[in-house]
């Protein structure tokens, strides 16, 4: 079978270089004992703070805490793809596929805090190739719990799409709140993040493309 989609990997590939530093899709190991090393960071940073990690109220934070990291990070040691390998065959269906509001809790790589907020995704089969609903969202969670940028999030999930899935199209919407506008810095409650980004022949045909984004956008 040929690789219709080959130049869009290709694509995303070189994309991935220049962005945010490189953090390929493909999943990174988990060194044994990661939770101990988190814990003894933790503590240390209590310490820093002036705080005495033994007292009874924190007495067990430093462990709750590097759980807490491995559980909200563990995407990094998961492969998104994995998910998409379900596959069924539908050949009468010749439209789009939209999974609207996908919910996601995410870390942005800068500061270490939440961002979150909903994924809405869209491709369009190649020869009625499908994926499990359930499986693009499977898909969004890992990659959203590892520290991320809310870009490289929205070009891995159609990266991931188009690698498993060969799809003729592809187009995906993060729509989220970030912890560090509003926590701290400039802290702006309340402002919505909002990153695009569209692969293969929607990205040709303008009037579709319009249609499939106010799809997507519901
Ligand atoms: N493009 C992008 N920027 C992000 C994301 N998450 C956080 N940031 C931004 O990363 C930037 C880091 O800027 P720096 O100047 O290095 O850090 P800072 O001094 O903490 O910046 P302030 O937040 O402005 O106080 C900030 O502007 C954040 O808003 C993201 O997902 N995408
Ligand atoms: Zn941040």
């Amino acid at each position: 079978m040929t690789k219709p989609t080959a130049d869009l990997v290709a694509l995303d590939a070189a994309r991935h270089k220049g962005q945010g530093g490189e953090r390929p899709i493909a999943p990174i190991a988990r060194p044994d004992d990661a939770e101990t090393r988190i814990a003894g960071a933790v503590r240390e940073i209590l310490e820093a703070l002036g705080e005495d990690p033994d007292r009874e109220g924190l007495f067990e934070t430093p462990g709750r805490v590097a759980r807490m990291y491995l559980d909200v990070l563990g995407g990094l040691h998961e492969d998104p793809r994995d998910h998409l390998h379900k596959q069924f065959l539908a050949d009468q269906h010749e439209g789009a596929v939209i999974v609207r509001d996908i919910g996601f809790h995410s870390m942005c790589e800068h500061h270490l805090l939440p961002f979150f907020g909903k994924a809405h995704v869209a491709y369009l089969p190649e020869g009625g190739r499908l994926t499990g609903l359930s499986k693009i969202a499977r898909t969004v969670n890992v990659l959203a719990r590892r520290p991320q940028l809310q870009e490289r999030l929205t070009d891995q999930i159609a990266a991931s799409i188009i690698e498993v899935l060969e799809p003729k199209a592809v187009m995906v919407l993060v729509e989220a709140e970030h912890m560090c506008m509003a926590m701290r810095g400039i802290r702006n409650v309340g402002s919505r993040t909002v990153t695009t980004v569209v692969r293969g022949t929607w990205q040709r045909d303008a009037a579709l493309r319009a249609e499939i984004m106010s799809l997507l956008k519901g």
